[in-house]
């Protein structure tokens, strides 16, 4: 049976890397095998262009440009990474895709729609999310978070410098996107506690994916 390819999105901090580890920890225990991955990035061409963007060097170029390159960074990491897994029979948990460019790039950035969607259907050519879930929090929690990380060793990078306003507009675009598409996306409360955000998770994965909902505590067999 081929793999689930879950998807994580949200503003900066809002613990998307946090949660997608406590999943992993619980799909494992029961016995799935999980590939944890992320965009930009994934794959080690990805990653080299993962730099490119979030280093700032695209920046100049204006949002279309880095549209073009979060897309090429995309196709080597649907063909090298997300497709071979999900074929094995793996899950595959995604730390960003189609809608962080949807929100960045397209609500944020202010490229069209109909383009963003184009280079998105070009790069995961119909590798599409079973489940999306959209953590939402306010963008002081977020920043906060994003500054403790910083004081763990982290500096800020391209987006996580923009101020305020970019990132309440941001909440917004993903809050929207969560709306329109509720079949595939889940919006999580992603305030509270790191177990409780987990709960939150769980029961939208396990229900949606159709597996048992009594499981381990989050964090417990890793
Ligand atoms: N529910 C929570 N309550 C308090 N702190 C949290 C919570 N979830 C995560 N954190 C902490 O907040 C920081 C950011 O979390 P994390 O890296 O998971 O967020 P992220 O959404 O992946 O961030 P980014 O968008 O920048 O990649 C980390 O230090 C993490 O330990
Ligand atoms: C996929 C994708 C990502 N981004 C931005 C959003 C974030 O600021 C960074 C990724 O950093 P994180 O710490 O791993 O969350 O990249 C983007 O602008 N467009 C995209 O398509």
């Amino acid at each position: 049976m081929p793999g689930r390819f879950v998807t994580f999105e949200g503003g900066e901090g809002v613990g998307k890397s946090t949660q997608i580890r406590l999943l992993a920890a619980r799909l494992r225990a029961l016995g799935r095998e999980v590939v944890v991955t992320r965009e930009p990035g994934g794959s080690p061409r990805a990653e080299a262009l993962r730099e490119t963007l979030l280093g700032g060097g695209a920046k100049r170029f204006g949002p279309l440009a880095e549209t073009i390159l979060v897309a090429s960074a995309r196709a080597d990491h649907v063909d090298r990474v997300i497709r071979p897994a999900i074929a094995r029979g793996d899950d595959v948990l995604c730390d960003r895709f189609i809608d962080s460019t949807a929100a960045y790039q397209g609500a944020l950035g202010g490229v069209p729609p109909e383009t963003i969607r184009a280079l998105a259907d070009v790069a995961a050519h119909g590798c599409r999310p079973d489940i999306t879930l959209v953590l939402d929090a306010s963008p002081a929690s977020g920043l906060a978070r994003a500054r403790k990380r910083a004081g763990e060793g982290a500096t800020a990078d391209r987006f996580e410098a923009e101020n305020l306003t970019f990132h309440e507009r941001l909440r917004d675009a993903f809050r929207a996107i969560a709306k329109s598409e509720p079949e595939r996306c889940a919006l999580i409360d992603a305030e509270g506690s790191e177990d409780q955000v987990a709960e939150r998770v769980w029961e939208a994965v396990s229900r949606r994916l159709g597996l048992a909902v009594a499981m381990p505590a989050a964090g417990a067999a890793e």
